[in-house]
């Protein structure tokens, strides 16, 4: 199966992290952690911090690595590096997702998440 490697940002401020919608494609409407594919020479803190720029328009610092995730898609086999980020300049532009919300551990199962990404969610909550 194709193997995709996947960078995300679980970008934090005080007790809540910040959630975006996709906006478009075949699991356009789901929730996910910003962030994309990791092109080629890139390693996953640069990939990771040009996703932003160009999904958020923001700067962001890459802290610790929290998981990386391993999933099965039908067509993919999907691994996902996930890191704790702050945002050092920027105001979270959405250029492509279609809506976002800051989430805390009690809010944080109350939207549709990837199914990849449900067991980083318990990552997360301890986290927070
Ligand atoms: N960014 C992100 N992608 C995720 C998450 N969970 C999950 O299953 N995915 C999947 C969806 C996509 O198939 C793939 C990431 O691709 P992407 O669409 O964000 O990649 P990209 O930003 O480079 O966009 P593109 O140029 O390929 O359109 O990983 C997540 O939390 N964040
Ligand atoms: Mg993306």
């Amino acid at each position: 199966m194709k193997k995709v490697r996947v960078v995300a940002a679980v970008i934090r401020h005080e007790d809540k992290i910040f959630a975006t919608q996709r906006g478009y494609g075949e699991m356009k409407g789901g929730w996910e952690f910003p962030g994309g594919k990791i092109e080629e020479g890139e390693t996953p803190q640069q990939a990771l911090k040009r996703e932003i720029e160009e999904e958020l328009d923001s700067e962001i610092q890459v802290g610790d690595l929290i998981d990386t995730i391993e999933y099965d898609y039908p067509s993919f086999h999907l691994s996902m590096d996930c890191f704790w980020c702050e945002v050092l300049k920027g105001d979270l532009v959405l250029k492509e997702h279609e809506a976002a919300k800051w989430l805390d551990k009690n809010s944080l199962d109350s939207v549709a998440w990837l199914p990849a990404d449900i067991t980083l969610i318990d990552k997360v909550k301890k986290g927070l």
